[in-house]
């Protein structure tokens, strides 16, 4: 194999999942036509919309196409042997390659600008059609010499003797100082062996009222199985591995020379050594979670895992010819429900270069015999994807090169051999969720009890009010039936579930956080021997979120929900104190995380310039108090009558919705009287307009009121927006969906494809509504000056920025907060959660003739890399818009030294992701953050609610607010919290 990236679609590396959709599909071209209806037949095609994302504009045709990845040269490789349609990008791409259809697409658009780029995916768009009524092989353990690690005389079920570093045992060779390491010397010997018509629902005729519910099911074997028993929950694995760990020294482990272009840092050094302990020698489950806080190079940690295995593996494989041994991991193993390797098993052929397992004994399962077993696959956000694929080319050396497939675009491959030909795969959540068959859904409904949502271990109530609605619903829908969640090993399923893969990472794997999603329950089907969660913030919302890291793991006894209720959210429930200290317990034996703040030996571990982060206390304008005032007595009033009808719980959509207007007023008023961002909307203004009054009625009634939680996250959706089948989501959250042919709804059970075209704003609906035949909304009439329409908080950050380039700002705004940072070109992010104030700020920026570029979830992949490459390289570009929920994961965005966050989100670990990504290796200076917030309006019980947050997620951790490591298990903690659960109770 040779050192390139490979991708498996022949254009959608350029083409990527955003492209179908906003900025890549602003324009219906001549292709996009839907078939409509004869009551439609007088609608008009939309016009040219198209937005430049990255003014001024001019900047495209000097900068574009000139991201790393995009210099990569492509060739084309075969069908299913790499010889044709495979692209790879090479190092000297220069756009000229001439081997057929892909690549005259793909040269082109490396050529185009910005809007011509926009035109020209846009034209790929798919064909929607309206109906006329409109109504989871990797490294064996095999001959593993088998000997246990110093200090450690504790030999552990099948794992026992399974990996032996050191050639000498665990750790023998460590010295006794704090520099002790571990050495892949001559004599490891852990041995492997590579082993367009579209039908609206019926429900959606005229006159017929839409609710769609999603259906779930509440046949998960794994509660069910114990019904009526006494919870399943043996801890004493865990006990022995927490006690292990509370006094195992920190070992490092060293890379051999030519596998990393780069050395490892300590703490890397040390999660390395603790990872190949977590695959090898685990006691409960092989892999774990790496929870470093965000830049401390989780991605290179996990690079080096893999080429430290590699390297094992070649070198065994080279014993093995020499030996003859035939013995091989056992890749069915987790079928059969069981973690642990074992030496039995299947022989392993090879044939036509095509790795085949067969199975050896007899096995109930025939499927398994022609599941392939793969490498690493990686699933990560498709934003984070060209970081993976840029870390993998230039942090691994030129001559251990890792075969790297892209398994990403609707072209990408069928054939699960070709995934299993290559090293690493990465791929983003939405394929998986689209293409993995789902494990069932947990019914813990039975066990959450009112203590638990009291002291706030449980969802918020009214998440939990909603899902318990549609659990009751899905029941009913489903009995009786099979559905499609209950087949997990279905022949139909796409390539990635049709291979055993010797490792899954998930990177941002909070996008798991919430267990009964689609994407988490997908993930979690997977089939792999070892499995690994990324995340520098594990728990965002609830001591809930860690459950689904636990049933992805299935780290036992954990993975089972009600020994997960009965083992660690009850003891919290019942005594906070020895309940968080039962749960740091818990952690400490699957999870490894450092902060920016933790200490090695009394030495930092990462020396980084300082963060500092201010929060900016803004006044509002005589103008948007009266705004606001008026706004909250409104709601205010709403709310007293919904308590007084004691309807606060069915009403809390609504709720949420005034809660989510009262926060838009404080960024603008505009963003409450309907402005929206334009993207979000223009795309499906035109499907809109076609659609009968009652549907819109009834989709405007959904996405403001009941269904108002994204179906994607979980969290009251961010930019809301509805689909046609009728559910809500972030519109960031549903952009990831849109993937080009296999772009399935992300709605429970929904089987509707998706297109931009008919993805819907509230602001779109409502201008439809209120008036059929008047088009889409018109454009903000007056534009935004700094001294009249400007709000508050967008003359602050003008005030802020100004103070950076030296020109004055308003008086009545104090920026002493950035008087501290250095001169020189001082480059600044700014994240808003709503693409409407973005587009504010826009305009205030062009009046302040600054230079920006914008990052949203409506610009593909290769315009948002090509405005983060203009941002850091471009002197001149010293403002970055972004996004909260586009630009918050994996980005190094490290020329900034300055973060502005415009609006508060729920949770402060997503703001915690936003500011990391320039507080990271790699930055330079000092950080300086400035959070704005109105005095005296809801952003202070934001605050409120945050600071509860952040105490449950440092008590989880046991970190102080710093970071440091506040709080640290004693043995006779450990044995109270095991051993005396009634006293824990
Ligand atoms: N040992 C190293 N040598 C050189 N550069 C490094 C090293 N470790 C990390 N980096 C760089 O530091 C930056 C942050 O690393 P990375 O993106 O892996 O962090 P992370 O922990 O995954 O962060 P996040 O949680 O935000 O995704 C990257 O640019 C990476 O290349």
């Amino acid at each position: 194999m040779g050192d390139h990236i490979d991708i498996s679609s022949d254009s959608d590396f350029e083409l990527d999942e955003d492209d179908n959709y906003g900025g890549g599909s602003l324009i219906e071209g001549p292709t996009n036509t839907r078939t409509l209806p004869q009551w439609a037949t007088s609608s008009s095609r939309a016009g040219s919309i198209s937005r430049n994302h990255n003014a001024p504009s001019s900047s495209y045709a000097s900068n574009g196409g000139s991201s790393n990845l995009n210099k990569l040269r492509i060739s084309s490789y075969g069908d299913d042997t790499r010889t044709s349609n495979q692209i790879a990008l090479h190092p000297d791409y220069n756009g000229n390659d001439s081997s057929g259809h892909a690549r005259a697409v793909n040269s082109r658009i490396a050529n185009v600008s910005g809007a011509e780029y926009e035109k020209l995916s846009s034209q790929q768009a798919l064909r929607r059609t309206l109906p006329t009524s409109l109504d989871g092989a990797g490294p064996s353990n095999k001959m593993n010499r088998l000997t246990d690690g110093a200090g450690s005389s504790q030999t552990h079920g099948p794992h026992r003797n399974m990996y032996n570093l050191s050639g000498s045992g665990f750790g023998n060779n460590l010295d006794s100082t704090r520099n002790r390491s571990i050495q892949a010397n001559d004599e490891d010997v852990v041995m492997y062996e590579k082993n367009g018509t579209r039908v609206l629902p019926q429900s959606w005729t005229h006159g017929k009222s839409h609710m769609p519910g999603p259906s779930a099911s509440s046949n998960d074997y794994a509660y069910h199985s114990m019904a009526g028993d006494e919870p399943v929950c043996d801890e004493r694995l865990i006990y022995q591995a927490a006690l292990q760990g509370l006094n195992q020294p920190k070992y490092e482990a060293n890379l051999p020379e030519g596998l990393l272009s780069v050395p490892l840092l300590r703490h890397q050094k040390i999660a390395l050594a603790w990872m190949l302990q977590r695959e090898t020698r685990s006691l409960h489950c092989l892999g774990g979670i790496l929870a470093d806080d965000q830049g401390l190079g989780k991605t290179i940690s996990m690079i080096a895992l893999i080429q430290m295995q590699k390297a094992l593996e070649l070198r065994s494989k080279s014993e093995d010819q020499s030996t003859k041994k035939t013995e091989a991991l056992n890749l069915d193993e987790d079928d059969d429900g069981s973690n642990h390797v074992s030496d039995k098993g299947k022989q392993t052929v090879e044939s036509n270069s095509i790795k085949t397992t067969e199975q050896v004994g007899t096995s109930s399962k025939p499927l398994n015999r022609q599941r392939l077993a793969a490498g690493t696959l990686v699933v990560c956000p498709a934003s984070v994807l060209r970081q993976w694929a840029r870390e993998l080319d230039e942090k691994v050396a030129d001559e251990s090169k890792l075969t790297v497939l892209i398994y990403h675009g609707g072209t990408r491959t069928r054939d699960p051999a070709v995934l299993a030909k290559y090293d690493v795969v990465m791929t983003t959540y939405a394929i998986v969720t689209n293409e993995v068959p789902k494990q069932p859904m947990v019914n813990e409904d039975e066990l959450d009890n009112k203590t638990a949502e009291r002291s706030g271990v449980s969802s918020e109530f009214s998440v939990d009010k909603k899902r318990k609605k549609q659990l009751g619903a899905n029941k009913k829908k489903k009995k009786g039936r099979k559905g499609a969640d209950s087949s997990p090993f279905d022949y139909d399923c796409g390539p990635l579930a049709r291979v055993n893969w010797c490792r899954v990472i998930l990177d941002e794997a909070q996008t798991i956080k919430n267990h009964r999603t689609q994407v988490a329950r997908a993930c979690c089907s997977l089939r792999a021997k070892r499995r690994w969660c990324l995340s520098g913030t594990p728990i965002q919302n609830v001591i809930d979120d860690l459950y689904s890291y636990f049933r992805f793991l299935r780290y036992e006894p954990y993975s089972v929900y009600k020994s997960f209720y009965s083992a660690i959210k009850l003891p919290l429930s019942r005594n906070s104190i020895q309940g968080y200290k039962k749960l740091r317990a818990v952690l400490a034996a699957v999870m490894l995380r450092r902060t920016k703040g933790t200490l090695i030996n009394g030495e930092p571990i990462i020396k980084l310039p300082p963060k500092s982060i201010g929060l900016k206390k803004v006044k509002f304008s005589d103008e948007e108090r009266a705004f606001y005032n008026r706004l909250e007595t409104d709601s205010l009033s709403k709310f007293k009558a919904y308590a007084a009808a004691g309807t606060v719980s069915q009403n809390y959509a609504n709720i949420l919705l005034m809660l989510l207007r009262l926060r838009q007023a404080c960024d603008h008023p505009l963003l409450v009287k309907g402005f929206n961002s334009a993207s979000v909307q223009k795309v499906s203004v035109e499907m809109a307009k076609r659609l009968p009054s009652d549907m819109v009625r009834d989709l405007l009634a959904i996405v403001t009121s009941d269904m108002a939680i994204c179906r994607v996250c979980n969290d009251p959706p961010e930019d809301a927006v509805i689909t046609m089948c009728g559910h809500v989501f972030c519109y960031e959250c549903v952009l990831n969906y849109l993937t080009g042919d296999d772009n399935t709804c992300p709605g429970l059970n929904c089987k509707e494809q998706l297109g931009s075209d008919i993805v819907f704003s509230e602001a779109t609906l409502r201008s439809i509504y209120s008036n059929k035949d008047a088009g889409p909304r018109p454009k903000l009439s007056h534009q935004i000056t700094e001294n009249d329409d400007s709000s508050s908080k967008i003359k602050a950050v003008l005030a802020i920025l100004k103070s950076h380039t030296g020109m004055d700002g308003p008086d009545d705004v104090d920026c002493s907060v950035v008087s501290s940072v250095p001169k020189g070109p001082i480059k600044t992010i700014i994240f808003s959660q709503w693409t409407g104030m973005l587009d504010l700020v826009e305009m205030a920026l062009n009046q302040s003739c600054l230079q920006y570029r914008r990052l949203d979830g409506t610009m593909n992949l290769n315009v948002r890399d090509r405005a983060v490459k203009d941002f850091n390289t471009d002197p001149e570009v010293t403002v970055m818009l972004m996004s909260l929920k586009a630009g918050n994961l994996g980005l190094n965005m490290v020329a900034a030294c300055h973060v502005i966050l415009l609006d508060l989100w729920w949770n402060p670990s997503t703001e915690d992701q936003a500011i990391d990504r320039a507080h990271r290796i790699g930055q330079t200076r000092p950080v300086t953050v400035t959070r704005l917030t109105i005095k005296d309006t809801v952003e202070d019980r934001i605050l409120a609610l945050q600071d509860e947050k952040r105490k449950m997620v440092s008590s989880a951790f046991g970190e102080d607010q710093g970071g440091g490591t506040a709080t640290k298990l004693t043995v006779e903690d450990l044995r109270f919290l095991f051993m005396d659960r009634d006293a824990v109770r």
